[in-house]
Order: structure tokens, then sequence, then C-alpha cells
């Protein structure tokens, strides 16, 4: 079945493996490409890969350099004409089914002036002939020596829009073994990455070039591959003698290799067996026989195997669809009144409120039985009810829990309240009383014993928690609780190439300093979140009781809500850095806890994706460095804003770059108090 690479760059997902074989370059020829492309269809292969030009095309390496000659002029102009000796791919006959690789002996980088021009020329002329074919991909050779790609960089990057619409994939070892013997394998991981991530920086992240990674028998290790799942891996390429052979005689992947196939199987990659053993077949000897007894390939067999026996998705998976990587503006629920859909939405979480339940509960058990006499009622106040859940919680809790309760449901989006009085009206009873206020404004008939909120936003305090427990606390016993009893914010240097190229199409300063909610995909974290700070409810230090009765939250300034943490983080390896990661962790009740940080991250919750702090020109941080984030939540009479800054230093050198300092006086992103 024939292919559309066209759909690689449109992005579209690709259900089922789509794998393509890849012959040895010397085994192809003019000749005998009919009869490839009848084998691979034979052996269930979805596109075959082939040299566009026969090696007798090196030829113009050694060409006149004099460029007054006409060879020379007409091939500056881009006129020269291919003959026919010089070209595989002659015709766009099943130029559907066909990728073509660019030869690999072009260096635009070789100290020898001639040899770069020439290749830079043959470059451009292998180009538009794969745009004259109409071709839907082509493979850049990885170039072979340790020599900076630097004019490499700059010929690709001016020769991609030579290619409307073919996507371009630079073929990357996994190891670059060009490096010396007694150089670790995990230098030789990095030296790949490295060699692409120049010449990604230098073709200004072109969402036309991608990366055909070529896995090897030894593979890098987890951290460095890491790396990989940040960049746009378009292709799996897996050489044959890679595979081994199991007992029946199959080829099968090692353990680790399948651990391996399977995470790029998540981004929907193209596969590419390549051989080293095709014989050079020609038409005449593949005959009808052939064709009738051959089998499908073993090997693409048994990569469709994996992709079928791919886990199925969990909760989290099955939801994200549609949201991976996708930047979101966070929700502003204080300043704004959240649409229906959006609380239809949260409500699916199974596990918020099956833990907020159990926080209720918990604390309920803890209250002790009142001995004299007074009647056992516990109030229960919950602030920003919404439509309602973490009431129906609460009461469930004390069902369990065996308590009386009098419930308050207290919320300030005039919609959610419909609901909320329905819900009254049908369901709850006296059980409830509705309140329809600002928390921080109400005057409260009575004091509450336990005070249930989920205010949080994917940065803990970014929905403005802090302040409207401030206002709501005053409402709460002295020896009352609340729910959630803290909140930490957690942050970590992140790479991801697709989020800052879609927050770079905006191009303004203002979209660079905004913060996105993004369900993570193609990302990969430079070193772990770690904690820069922390709320805590109710905040009896800075908020004072005075005789027993709770100051009033308008006399006082916010500056007790100001935060701010530089957190240092050690990066083992290189890596580039396109922003910060935020996630949070909250302590509902005693050891009950929510959590989105990936080390603690509570199974199969899916009410918040993690926070993304785009920077506006990445840095390149070399391994075994100081990473530094500066971050700051400020705040004046109106607004809350986040200011941050990335910068990365090295021992002995000192800091040796940084970024300004984003969003300074909340002039591009602030959370509105009212
Ligand atoms: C994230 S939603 C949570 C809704 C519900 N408790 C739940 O967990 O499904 C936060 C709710 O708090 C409400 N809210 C935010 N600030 C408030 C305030 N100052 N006073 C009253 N309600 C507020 C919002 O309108 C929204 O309905």
């Amino acid at each position: 079945m024939a292919i559309s690479f066209q759909q690689i760059s449109s992005a579209m997902p690709v259900e089922s493996a789509q794998i393509g074989y890849m012959p040895p370059v010397d085994n192809i020829n003019a000749e005998n490409l009919m009869s490839l492309v009848a084998f691979c269809q034979t052996k269930g292969f979805d596109f075959v890969v082939s040299p566009i030009n026969a090696p007798g095309y090196r030829r113009v390496l050694f060409e006149s350099d004099d460029p007054q000659s006409p060879e020379m002029m007409t091939w500056r102009a881009g006129q020269q004409a291919f003959t026919p000796e010089d070209l595989v791919l002659r015709t766009a006959d099943h130029s559907d089914y066909i990728v073509g690789t660019i030869s690999d002996w072009q260096n635009c980088d070789s100290p020898d002036t001639k040899v770069r021009l020439h290749s830079e020329l043959a470059l451009k002329q292998q180009f538009n002939w794969v745009s004259h074919l109409g071709l839907g991909g082509v493979m850049l050779p990885y170039p072979p020596s340790t020599e900076p790609l630097t004019n490499y960089g700059r010929v690709l990057t001016g020769a991609l829009s030579i290619l409307p619409y073919t996507t371009c994939w630079f073929k990357v070892p996994c190891m670059d073994e060009i490096l010396e013997r007694d150089v670790t394998e995990e230098a030789q991981g990095m030296k790949s990455w490295e060699r692409w991530n120049s010449l990604r920086n230098m073709a200004g992240s072109d969402s036309k070039l991608g990366v055909a990674l070529e896995l090897s028998g030894a593979l890098p290790s987890d951290a460095v591959l890491d790396r990989w799942f940040a960049e746009p891996v378009k292709v799996i390429v897996l050489p044959e003698d890679v595979f081994l052979t199991n007992n029946k005689g199959y080829p099968v992947l090692s353990k680790r290799h399948q651990h391996v196939v399977r995470k790029f199987i998540k981004f929907k990659p193209y596969f590419i067996i390549s051989s080293s053993s095709f014989p050079k077949l020609t038409l005449d000897e593949f005959s009808d026989d052939m064709l009738e007894h051959s089998f499908a390939s073993p090997h693409a067999d048994y990569v469709r195997y994996l992709h079928r026996t791919q886990e199925t998705p969990g909760v989290i998976d099955q939801f994200a669809v549609g949201y991976q990587d996708f930047l979101q503006a966070p929700l502003q629920p204080l300043q704004d009144n959240l649409e229906s859909n959006t609380y239809e939405t949260f409500e699916k979480d199974p596990i918020k409120y099956q833990q907020y339940e159990l926080a209720v509960e918990r604390a309920l058990l803890d209250r002790p039985i009142p001995t004299n006499g007074e009647p056992d009622i516990t109030v229960i106040m919950v602030v920003g009810a919404g439509r309602g859940p973490l009431v129906n919680c609460s009461l469930r809790a004390a069902e369990k829990a065996g308590r009386n309760v009098r419930v308050y449901a207290v919320e300030k989006n005039p919609n959610a309240f419909v609901t909320i009085q329905n819900m009254k009206a049908n369901v709850w009873g006296d059980r409830v009383n509705i309140v329809f206020s600002d928390m921080r404004t109400w005057k409260a008939p009575e004091k509450a014993d336990i005070l249930v909120s989920e205010l949080l936003g994917s940065f803990g305090d970014n929905e403005l928690s802090p302040e409207c427990l401030d206002g709501a606390q005053k409402f709460l016993k002295p020896d009352g609780i609340s729910i959630p009893a803290n909140y930490t914010t957690f942050v970590a240097p992140m790479a991801s190439n697709k989020l800052h190229s879609d927050v770079a199409t905006f191009k303004d300063l203002a979209h660079f300093e905004t913060s996105y909610v993004v369900m993570f995909k193609a990302i990969s974290l430079l070193a772990q979140p770690k904690s820069i700070w922390m709320f805590e409810h109710p905040n009896r230090t800075d908020i004072p009781m005075d005789q027993g009765k709770w100051a009033l939250v308008e006399q006082l300034d916010n500056h007790h809500n100001v935060r701010s943490g530089s957190i240092e983080f050690t990066s083992e390896n290189s890596g580039m850095i396109h922003g910060v990661a935020g996630y949070f962790e909250s302590v509902l009740y005693k050891d009950v806890m929510l959590s989105i940080n990936p080390e603690t991250h509570s199974p199969g919750m899916f009410s918040w994706f993690p926070i993304y702090f785009p920077v506006k020109t990445p840095l390149y941080v070399p391994a075994h460095s100081q990473v530094v984030l500066d971050f700051w939540r400020l705040t004046d009479t109106r607004k809350v804003w986040y200011e941050w800054r990335v910068s990365c230093k090295m021992e002995g050198v000192g800091e040796i770059h940084s970024t300004p300092i984003y969003n300074v006086g909340g002039r591009s992103s602030s959370i509105g108090l009212f």
C-alpha cells in the first residue's frame, strides 16, 4: 500500500506501524529499482528507501572549479541537468512509495574549498530533483567527520525552501562511532544529539526537518535517550543486525531495545528496516514464482507485533488524546466564571474526589465527640463549590464516618450556582445551605470546623487559592481544619522543541512571558523537579487572630503571599532548555495527598496538566553544569504574577549564560484578584 509522507508534516497520527525497507545503497540501481519496489510490496513494506543518485555522480566533486566555465555557471545557477547515468530515480514512477537518500559523500564542511562548494551545489541539485519527482520524504546522511556542521547548517537551511512538500529526515546514529575509541558510550550518545542539536538550531527549528534515529546494538543510557523524546524523531531506523534470533529462528529485539522502541511508538514514528544483505536482483531474476512464494518480512512483522501489543492506554492517556503538547491558557476561576463543560471535564476525574472524600472522612473521624452534652454536629463549609461535587464528597464522608454534619456550599459563579440550587432542591435538601457569594467577603452565620476548597492550579497557587483562603479562614474556628492543608510548587528545567516553536509562532515577547497549561508529551526534563515554595492553611502567622476575631482580609495587603526561590540543578548531560516545567503536590489532610509532580503523581488523576513557562532564546547547557531557576510570585492590590529567569553556570567559570527576567511587573501575563 502506498503512503503519503506528507502526513508527517501535517502531524497526522499513524495508527498502525508504517514500515519501510532500506537495502544497501550499492545494491540499488536504476535497472533493479522496480524489482526492489515489487519485492518490498510483496514483503508487506509500506515504502522503500532508495538513493537518488548513482555512485558515479560523485564525479561532480572533482569537476572544474573554474567559476567562469560554462558547466560551473549553469550548475551555480541551478540549471545543470543530471545525466541519466547520474540517477537511480530517473522517473516519478512510484514516487509515493519511495523515500530518497542524499549521497553520503557530500561534505559541506570539508577543509577543501572545492569539495565544500561542490557538495553544496550537489545537495541543491538533488533537492530540486526530489521536488520535481514529488517524493514525500528525503533522508540526509550523518556527515562522516567530527567537523562542526556550520556550513552544512547554512546550506541545508537555505535548501529546505526548495522542498515545499517533502519532509526531510536527518539520519542520526544513536551512538556516534566516529569519536575516538576511548570515549564512553554515554559521550558517543550525547555527541549524536549535539550534532543534531547544532544543525537544528541553525535551521531555526524548521518543521520540515526531523530526525531518523538509527538504533544500534549498544544503546546509550536512558538519560541520553531521554533527550530524543523532546526532539522531532519522525523515523526509527532498525538495522537488521540489531535483531537477535529466537529459538524458532525469528528475529526479535532484546528487552532493552523493545523497551526503547515501545517508548518511541507512543510518538507514532515511521520505521525503516535497513538491510545489509539485499541481493542485486534484476527484473528477470525476480520471477513470478518468487512473488507467489514470498512471505512478509519477519522483521517488519515483529515491529508490527510490538505496535499491536502496546499497553492499552491508561485513563490519563485516553483522556489526553487531543491535549498532548497543546498550549492552553491557565484558568482564572476567580476573575472569570468557568463554563459548564470545564466543570464537566474535571468532574470526570476519578481520583481527585476520591482523595477529597477520604480527607474529609479522616478529618471527621479525628474531630472529638463532644462530652459536655452539646450536639455532635460538625460544620463543613465547601468554599468555591462549583457544581457541588465536593459537597457530595463531604456528605458521603460523613456517612462513612458516622458523624452528623451541617454543610455550607459557597460559590461566586452565578451560572454554577444555578446547578447548586437544583442540587439543593432535588438531592441535598436541608443538609446543605447554599450561599451565593465571594468567599472573601461572605459574612458567615457561624464558624466552620472543616473548610473544604479546591482552588488549585497546575502551579499550586496560580488560581489564587492563597488569597481566597486568606479571606475564607476568618470563618474557620481557631481549631478548625483546612482541606487542603498545604500545597507545594515544583519546578524543573525542560527541553521541548515543539512547545517552544509553538510559542514562537506568535512572534512576540508577550507570549514568551506567559505560562501555559500543557499535557506534556515530546518533552525531556533535564533534572528531576525540586520544590520552590509552599502555602499552608489556615495561615495563622500572617493573618492574626485579634481577641478571638479574625482580622478582615480587606485590611491586609497581600505581601505575605509573595514568594521567591532560586533552585539549582545539576545537568549530568548536555541539553537545551526551552523553558521550565511546573507542578504541585498538595497535602489535603495528614497523609491524603494530591500530586502532579512526576515522582509522586497521584495515579490516574487527570484534573491538572503541568504548566510550562517558556524562555525566548533556548539555552544550551553543557554536561555537568548547574542550571539555576529563579522564580518570583509577586502581587499588587489588583493582581498576582510570576517572573522567572533561567541561568547556567559551570564550576570554575561562573555564569556562562542567562535569560533576561521574564514578565517584569506582570507586563505580559497576570492573574486578576477581582
Ligand atoms: C476549580 S473549581 C472547583 C469546583 C468544585 N469545588 C470541584 O472541585 O469540582 C473552583 C471553584 O471556585 C469558585 N471560586 C473561585 N474563587 C472564589 C471565591 N473567591 N469565592 C467563591 N467561589 C470562588 C470558582 O467559581 C469555581 O467554581
